[in-house]
């Protein structure tokens, strides 16, 4: 232990001294002033840089060196959260970052298949103390007397981790991943890869590994297209969002649905099967239709007046101009100048036929200018009078209502608070009920159900002509500034690099010299303005990530798949989900439902079997439930159990349970998991209750509150030491895939569960 300690000390003097270097480089950044535009943009590149380290730096503190591997021949191989070397010596590593091929032995290795590795060791600590070490000798023969359990890689440091209380922030699970795990997380970048797997097999944990385990080690790739995790809601995002930091990631999204069109979060709520008519596929004939309502035909022929002339736009004008606008195949918006053009030649025709024709046709001196000859203005006389046509105050209004220009806010802000509107979309794909379902008033915020309706609508109108302007000239200045950034940062980062680099190919070496690959360096812009690649990604509704990863993925609905099918152009994609945890009514039954009709069978299927969360006695109770939802269903293998039965009773003994449960809390997390309609009423009963801890409650609840009372819905994906389960019954008779929600609410305990009816 001594001796481990030594190396754990001297790791972390390491770290000391890169901490220290990143905040020279960054103070000396930030303390110089003034220059060139080029030197400016340099600071502000170098700025961001060193921020981003300073960050990476700090977030591995805890449990910095974790693991160490001897391997039958040759030094022993320390791993840990980051990669650190010997820049005194020849470039040894110190510590192997996780990721690191080196370092898989150490997730991998079995008795029966040592990889070359004699013995295994988990190193734990608390703060900077060595604490315990757990050893595995990976050699049959000496295994043979020992008490590990066939399958799980250190099993002592799993069982500790397991066990833990729980604090409210998912933690990560680097120093423990399974084989069967880590499969999955280094798994090719390409492709869907679809992760089915029961409650608390570390779905979640292994979407989040996986994403810093990609881009780590498609750093080039991913950098410039930045990763996406859609998670299904606010609580459930900031329960995750510690993971990726403590792993050194940072420039990861993490979205919900809601997030997902620019310049719109949608938090609004709305009745489930609304949300469930939203989210189907039929939308996208809904809203086709909506927008060829808006391409109207005049009522009343329209007057509009040339040289004080009288002209019309009538219903047969209109209509001519329409037929041209929608034949020309492109969407709404850019076809308006095909309307616009189309409806002005028709004007033109008038007022020629007015002001081009001999008005003294009858006139014998009248010569050729008989009636019927042909126009007597030539083509620059035209374009004037269509230049005037276009200008004309009365023609642009008459566009504006028969074409008008439409954001897709504003077509569907206008489509939902009218009946009329809605009745004339509906078409086929939806009922009368469903349509008066749809109606709201028109300052109704936007729910996240509503989003994927935005996105499609905007596919559909195309951008505004002006918009698209400003967009390109931007695009174009930034691709400009991008390559004086590019160029100017790798200046500084070569010039600062403590480490000659000769050997390229060395993967160990190009780890670090990720640091100064220009297309990350080339995130930064001009102006002063840093932008991540994360931060350009969330302002741009068409960018292609480089990975997409969902979790809880089951709960989307098929118009929700459609938008992130356009965020992910080349399908490279990690999804998360448990088909019997569907709650959602909009949601997925099979995962080929979802995924047939855009990749047919091309994705590939993963399956997670063991649970880390509920012990096997609470999983017994809860495999009850599975089986009326699949009879052929297997509920996952838990990991260990407390010898603990799940406790039944009586929704009458609610305080007393819980006073005994705080009682017993220790530092760990209690949760109350009630039907939606009970939980208001139910929190008041806790707080009376338990007067002295702080009950989190509402739609954004505090995890790290010692209690919180939660619906089954908002209970997805997340895990408590305790749990009472208050009215089961009611948890499933609450919606029509309430059974599926209670499966969720039994699947939450680390140690405890009381149900009371
Ligand atoms: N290899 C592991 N080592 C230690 N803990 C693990 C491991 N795998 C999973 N866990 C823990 O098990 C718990 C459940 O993991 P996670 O939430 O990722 O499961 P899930 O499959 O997403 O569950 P659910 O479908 O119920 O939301 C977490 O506390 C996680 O840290």
């Amino acid at each position: 232990m001594e001796a481990e300690q030594k190396h754990v000390t001297s790791l972390y003097d390491r770290l000391d001294g890169m901490r220290a270097l990143a905040e020279t480089r960054l103070s000396g950044a930030l303390s110089s002033t003034g220059g060139t535009p080029q030197a400016r943009s340099q600071r502000e590149s170098s700025v961001g840089m060193y921020t981003e380290q300073l960050a990476q730096l700090s977030a591995v503190e805890s449990g910095l060196c974790f693991g160490r591997l001897d391997p039958e021949s040759g030094a022993p191989l320390y791993i840990g959260r980051i990669g650190i070397f010997d820049e005194e010596g020849d470039y040894e590593p110190l510590l192997l970052d996780w990721r690191a091929p080196a370092s898989r032995p150490f997730y991998l290795a079995t008795a029966a298949d040592p990889l070359g590795i004699r013995r295994r060791r988990h190193i734990r600590s608390k703060g900077r103390t060595v604490v315990a070490l757990d050893d595995e000798v990976l050699d049959l023969a000496a295994a043979a007397g020992s008490a590990t359990r066939e399958g799980l890689a250190g099993e002592a440091a799993l069982l500790s981790a397991v066990d833990a209380n729980r604090t409210g922030r998912m933690r990560d699970i680097v120093e423990t991943i399974q084989a069967e795990q880590d499969r999955i997380i280094r798994a090719d970048l390409g492709g869907v890869l679809v992760v089915q797997g029961g409650p608390g097999t570390g779905k979640t944990a292994v979407a989040l590994h996986r994403a810093a385990y990609l881009l780590y080690t498609h750093r080039r790739e991913l950098s410039t297209r930045a990763v996406l995790v859609v998670g299904p809601n606010p609580t459930f995002l900031r329960y995750i969002s510690h993971v990726l930091p403590s792993l050194a990631e940072t420039g990861v999204l993490l979205w919900t649905l809601g997030d997902l069109f620019p310049g719109v979060t949608a938090r609004g709520e709305e009745p489930e099967r609304v949300a469930a008519v939203k989210g189907r596929l039929g939308m996208v004939d809904v809203l086709a239709a909506a927008i060829a309502d808006r391409q109207e035909l005049p009522t009343e022929p329209i007057a509009v007046e040339l040289d004080r002339e009288p002209l019309t736009i009538d219903r047969e004008l209109a209509a001519t101009a329409r037929d041209r606008a929608r034949r020309s195949g492109k969407v709404h918006n850019q076809a308006r100048d095909v309307f616009q053009e189309a409806l002005i030649d028709g004007l033109v025709e008038q007022a020629a036929a007015i002001i081009g024709t001999d008005p003294y046709a009858d006139d014998p001196l009248g010569g050729d200018d008989a009636p019927g000859d042909p126009q007597l203005m030539g083509a620059a006389d035209l374009a004037d009078i269509r230049a005037e046509l276009a200008a004309d105050d009365g023609v642009r209004a008459a566009l504006d209502t028969l074409w008008p220009r439409l954001t897709p806010q504003r077509l569907l802000r206008d489509l939902f608070s009218s009946p009329e509107r809605l009745a004339a979309a509906r078409g086929e794909s939806l009922t009368l009920a469903e349509t008066a379902a749809l109606v709201r008033p028109a300052g109704s915020p936007w729910t996240p159900a509503d989003a994927p309706l935005l996105d499609e609508a905007a596919e559909q109108l195309g951008p505004l002509p002006e918009l698209e302007a400003a967009a390109k000239t931007m695009a174009e200045r930034v691709r400009r500034s991008e390559l004086s950034y590019a160029e100017g940062a790798l200046e500084i980062a070569r010039g600062s690099a403590s480490i000659d680099v000769e050997d390229e190919d060395d993967p160990e070496l190009l780890l670090v010299t990720d640091l100064l690959d220009a297309s990350r360096l080339a995130e930064r812009q001009e102006d002063g303005e840093y932008l991540s690649v994360a931060e350009r990604a969330a302002r741009d509704r068409k960018w292609a990530f480089g990975h997409v990863i969902v979790d809880e993925a089951q709960e989307l609905s098929p118009m929700a798949w459609r938008v992130l099918m356009r965020r992910s152009p080349s399908r490279s994609m990690t999804v998360v989900g448990d088909i019997a945890q569907t709650g959602d009514p909009a949601g997925a039954a099979s995962w080929s439902e979802v995924f047939d009709p855009y990749v047919t069978d091309r994705w590939k299927l993963a399956e997670l079997s063991v649970n880390y969360r509920t012990p096997a006695e609470v999983m017994a109770l809860a495999g009850e439930v599975l089986a009326r939802i699949d009879p052929a269903a297997t509920p996952p293998r838990s990991v260990r159990s407390t010898g603990q039965q799940p406790v039944q009773g009586s929704l009458d003994d609610l305080a007393s349970v819980l006073s005994g449960e705080a009682a017993m809390l220790g530092g760990g997390r209690l949760a109350v998991i009630a039907p939606a309609a009970r939980v208001a009423g139910l929190a008041d009963e806790v707080r009376a209750a338990l007067p002295s801890l702080a009950v989190a409650v509402g739609d954004e609840p505090d995890l790290e509150s010692p209690v919180a009372v939660l619906s089954a819905r908002q209970s997805k994906g997340l895990e408590f030491d305790a749990v009472v389960v208050a009215d089961p019954d009611g948890i499933e008779t609450e919606s029509p895939r309430g059974v599926n929600d209670l499966y969720v609410a039994l699947t939450r305990a680390t140690q405890r569960l009381t149900v009371l009816k």
